[in-house]
């Protein structure tokens, strides 16, 4: 029955892989809750082969009283902003006076809240909001109901990712059009709404909010022998986390300049909000040269889309 229980979890946990994180169902729902169903059946009679990693554990028991305080090891510093193709030219001229020359990897700034990630032996042990930079709060329980959040990675490694958790505006319109049948209070935009859902102290109502989370830094990376951004993205793919696939490597500023152009352009199409673009120098040994301030890192800037 163990190895029976094992299978099924295997089983689901790829499916939802397909479904979650690369968009691309592999069984219909019908079969997917009938696999599930059979689990959370045998897992009843058999409590003694339930794992912390199993799907059936994604939405948690009862609700929090309150939310545990987390300490981040590392803070999770902010980004500083560009607005306009000056502030641009002006990051990339004091990047390349400090390191000379540079590759940056440009990414799409979700419109959702930054959230902290820590694995073990590739289990997932904690989830934390950013809260003052330095300290947050413990939301594991909420962030467990993200289906595209990997409960168990696909190595067995200890680590720590940054990612930023976001509701997609189908969500988004679905949770509005409910609230204004309730004659409930409406959600001003898609990243409130994901912010309200995460400090949920009922898991049960964070997982009704079909939020997602796009993985998009990977903290320990240097200690994993990862030697820049690019690869450390490329290498959160491979332990089965979302990451966001629109990312792309820039030798120039001006290559950076039309990414900005064809996606504050492409921006409507996308199934969730964005509220600019972020840049950052791709090799990690550059990104030590520049350095941070107490606020936030040299070797990267946010392009915010005007409002
Ligand atoms: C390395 O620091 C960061 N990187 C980021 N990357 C993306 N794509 N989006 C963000 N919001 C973001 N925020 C921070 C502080």
């Amino acid at each position: 029955v163990e190895k029976q229980i094992a299978e099924l979890r295997e089983q689901i946990e790829k499916h939802n892989y397909a479904y979650y994180v690369l968009d691309q169902p592999s069984i219909s729902d019908a079969e997917y809750d009938e696999l599930m169903r059979k689990l959370m059946e045998l897992e009843e009679q058999y409590p003694q082969y339930k794992t912390p990693d199993s799907p059936s554990q994604r939405v948690g028991g009862a609700p929090l009283e309150a939310f545990r305080k987390v300490t981040h090891r590392v803070p999770m510093l902010s980004l500083s902003n560009a607005f306009n193709e000056g502030d641009l030219r002006d990051f990339d001229r004091r990047v390349r006076q400090e390191v000379g020359d540079v590759r940056y990897v440009c990414e799409l700034k979700i419109d959702g809240l930054a959230v902290s990630l820590r694995y073990e032996d590739g289990y997932f042990v904690q989830g934390a909001t950013r809260g003052d930079g330095t300290t947050g709060e413990d939301i594991t329980e909420n962030l467990k109901t993200i289906r595209s959040l990997p409960l168990r990675l696909r190595q067995q490694v200890t680590i720590e990712v940054r990612g930023e958790a976001y509701m997609p505006r189908k969500s988004f319109e679905k949770l509005n059009e409910k609230r204004k049948m309730n004659g409930e209070e409406l959600f001003a935009n898609p990243r409130n709404a994901a912010a309200g859902s995460l400090r949920q102290l009922d898991p049960k109502v964070a997982a009704s909010r079909q939020l997602d989370i796009f993985a998009y830094h990977v903290v320990n990376a240097e200690e994993l022998g990862i030697l820049s951004h690019s690869a450390a993205l490329n290498y959160l793919d491979e332990l089965g986390f979302k990451t966001n696939p629109a990312r792309q490597v820039c030798e120039t500023i001006d290559d950076v300049l039309s990414y900005i152009e064809q996606w504050h352009e492409r921006r409507a199409s996308l199934p969730y909000d964005i509220d600019g673009i972020v840049i950052k120098v791709d090799a990690f040994a550059q990104q030590k040269q520049l350095g941070a301030t107490a606020k936030s890192p040299r070797w990267a800037i946010a392009y915010k889309f005007p409002a």
